[in-house]
């Protein structure tokens, strides 16, 4: 259990952690606490406990996937939560099993949190994508059963546009087969189509906090930027949108993606793009394997029309490090790609650096503990943003309801009702799509009425989950 102290200064906004001693059926405090703080159990319409049993934040299980950055963890040990922390990402049948019982889930790209993965978490209630991609959870089954799921849309975004200059760079220069040949005792010094990169075009598409981040550090360096993206979005410096891809990949010497994994990006690079592109050129992705169709790349290689290639990310990506994890069996057109020249390849190393893994720890970490301490959801990815002033440590009988609903006509007028013996201090509601987001504060609440109230919003028909925070 934390003490105020061991909470950094990052999360002073949250709530310390305040040991409840709850009776059983009941939620309670004690009597020298002047203001309860406590993560009641999630009771969902599907989920339905029998009784209504309390736990304080020490009763907080969490999650931790895919070595998730220290930062997070320290913040959750501060918050006094129990921590499973696991260095890879786990089989589906290990997801399964660990994930029943725990209040919080945290991931990075590689765990694919599914419909059949999330009907097994009894618990849940907020996942952490510890990185930008949220393609890997079902978002809209996990707001439909009332999970809020957080992300870290732009810590590492700096990490991954640096790495893109350095592969533009080592393309050009042909400086990864260079050091290849260095490696084994091959002195090749050669200028041939080794090029600068000042005056050369820079085509990004998807131009938002990578692309536009990349866009600003070309420039610096000389090259023209052309941009195409979905949206219109206001130039950086000198840079142009183009309004279509194909008048970007005719007039870009490097082709690099940023876009979002979505059924519209799939092999949005491939044979008829590859052919339009200028004789010569290059093309980069450290967006998602599915961005670029892989057998028709190499073909454009093997054909000349591709000069090099640089890949941060696949189609099938191993679930741990080590000596073949890479699947060749799945990825099968891995042998030809390493045999060809000016290849460079890296192990989705984009936003693997020390400050943006240490940036998105905090970041995540502390959206997390807000809207599990607080109920807070602003910067969700697939929930209504909801959030009110914190909670006053000072007012006794002061509960905060948190209730997640359907959508529909009437909610507001049941609620309210059942609330209406109490002053309702503070009130937000939000919807987004088929789901809705009420928070109230309510004051003059006596230990007996908490379980009723908590009954009375359970038995209503459009409750999706509640917890009562005191
Ligand atoms: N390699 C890595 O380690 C690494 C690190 C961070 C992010 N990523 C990936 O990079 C992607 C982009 O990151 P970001 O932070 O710049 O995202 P972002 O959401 O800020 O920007 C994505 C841009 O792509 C545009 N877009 C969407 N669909 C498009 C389409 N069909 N054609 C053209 N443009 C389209 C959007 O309008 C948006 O401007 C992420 O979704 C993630 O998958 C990879
Ligand atoms: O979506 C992201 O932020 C990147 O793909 C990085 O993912 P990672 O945290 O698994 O390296």
């Amino acid at each position: 259990m934390a003490s105020p102290q061991q909470i950094n200064n990052l999360q002073n906004s949250f709530q310390s952690a305040v040991n409840l001693g709850g009776s059983p059926g009941i939620v309670s405090t004690s009597p020298t606490q002047s203001f309860m703080s406590s993560v009641p159990r999630r009771v969902s319409a599907s989920r339905q406990t029998k009784a209504l049993k309390p736990f304080s934040t020490g009763d907080i299980k969490i999650l931790l996937l895919e070595n998730v950055n220290q930062t997070a963890v320290e913040i959750f040990n501060g918050q006094g939560y129990q921590v499973e922390f696991h260095k890879s990402s786990l089989s589906e049948d290990e997801l399964i099993e660990k994930i029943r019982d725990v209040h919080a889930v945290g991931i990075r790209s590689k765990t694919r949190l599914t419909e059949k993965v999330l009907k097994h978490a009894k618990n849940l209630v907020v996942v952490g994508c510890f990185c930008i991609g949220t393609n890997q959870v079902d978002l809209d089954y996990a707001a439909k059963i009332g999970v809020a799921v957080f992300n870290s849309p732009f810590s590492n975004s700096r990490s991954v546009a640096e790495l893109i200059m350095a592969e533009v760079i080592s393309l050009a220069r042909q400086l990864g087969d260079r050091s290849i040949e260095m490696h084994t005792g091959t002195w090749n010094k050669v200028a041939s189509k080794c090029w600068e990169v000042r005056g050369k075009t820079l085509g990004i598409i998807g131009y938002g906090h990578i692309g536009s981040q990349l866009s600003v550090l070309a420039e610096a360096f000389g090259m023209q930027v052309l941009y195409y993206d979905i949206v219109t979005i206001m130039a950086l410096g000198t840079a142009k949108q183009v309004s279509t891809l194909d008048k970007l990949l005719s007039e870009s010497d490097f082709v690099t993606c940023h876009v979002p994994a979505t059924e519209d990006t799939k092999n949005l690079l491939s044979a008829p793009q590859f052919a339009a592109m200028k004789d010569g050129s290059y093309v980069l992705n450290a967006s998602r394997g599915t961005v670029i169709d892989i057998p028709s790349l190499i073909q454009a290689i093997k054909a000349g029309k591709i000069a090099g290639t640089a890949l941060d990310v696949y189609p099938h990506e191993p679930a741990k490090n080590g000596a073949g994890a890479f699947n060749d069996e799945l990825n099968s057109w891995i042998s030809e790609l390493v045999s060809l020249p000016n290849v460079i390849l890296t192990p989705h190393i984009g936003g693997s650096t020390e400050e943006a893994q240490s940036a998105i720890g905090i970041e995540v970490a502390a959206n997390l503990s807000k809207y599990i301490n607080e109920g807070a959801s602003v910067g969700s990815v697939n929930f209504p943003e909801v959030s009110l002033r914190g909670l006053d440590l000072d007012q006794e009988n002061v509960v905060r309801v948190l209730y997640i609903h359907h959508n529909v006509p009437g909610v507001l007028k049941t609620v309210n009702n059942i609330l209406s013996n109490h002053n309702i201090e503070k009130q937000f509601s939000d919807s987004s799509g088929d789901i809705a987001y009420l928070m109230a504060d309510i004051s003059s609440v006596n230990q007996s009425d908490i379980k009723d109230i908590y009954d009375q919003l359970n038995a209503t028909e459009y409750k999706i989950s509640i917890r009562l925070l005191y």
